[in-house]
């Protein structure tokens, strides 16, 4: 099986709360939580593929502050793995072009959230080992 790479940004705003999209009920996994993004294309880097995701799903141009460790999930027919960077909003106001809903979560919103399968191992090294080092 091949691995399909997407990349997602963990968007932080100045009060430490998080970005989570919820997907729309024709996307996969429909209606569940997670980190906006997407795959990245031939020739593509994962930076560059966050940029572009993020400006075509959210309308907002993002700043990348650090990328996390890569989550790998064996879904039923396919496998992801998920490279996360976390980022802030320099220009634009939110716009949802696919997704059905968004919030701001701060961190035990985020754990309440019925997010996609390999976002949790993300979630988790950013709220562990990542969030408490935040200004
Ligand atoms: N964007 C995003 N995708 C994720 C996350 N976690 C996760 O498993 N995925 C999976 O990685 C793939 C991302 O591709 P995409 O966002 O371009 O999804 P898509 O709906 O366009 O895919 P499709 O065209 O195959 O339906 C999806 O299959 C999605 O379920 C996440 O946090 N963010």
């Amino acid at each position: 099986m091949t691995i399909l790479q997407v990349a997602c940004a963990i968007i932080i705003d100045h009060e430490k709360r998080v970005l989570v999209t919820q997907r729309s009920p024709i996307m996969k996994h429909p209606l569940k939580w997670e980190f906006p993004g997407g795959k990245i294309e031939p020739g593509e880097n994962p930076q560059t593929c966050i940029i572009r995701e993020i400006k075509e799903e959210l309308t907002v141009d993002i700043e990348l502050k650090s990328r996390l460790p890569s989550s790998i999930y064996h879904y039923s027919s396919f496998i992801v793995e998920l490279i996360p960077f976390v980022a802030i909003i320099i220009t634009g106001e939110i716009y949802l072009k696919e997704h059905a809903e968004y919030v701001w979560a701060n961190p035990n919103e985020l754990r309440d959230l019925d997010l996609t399968e390999a976002d949790i191992p993300v979630l988790n090294f950013f709220l562990n080992d990542y969030y408490n080092f935040l200004n």
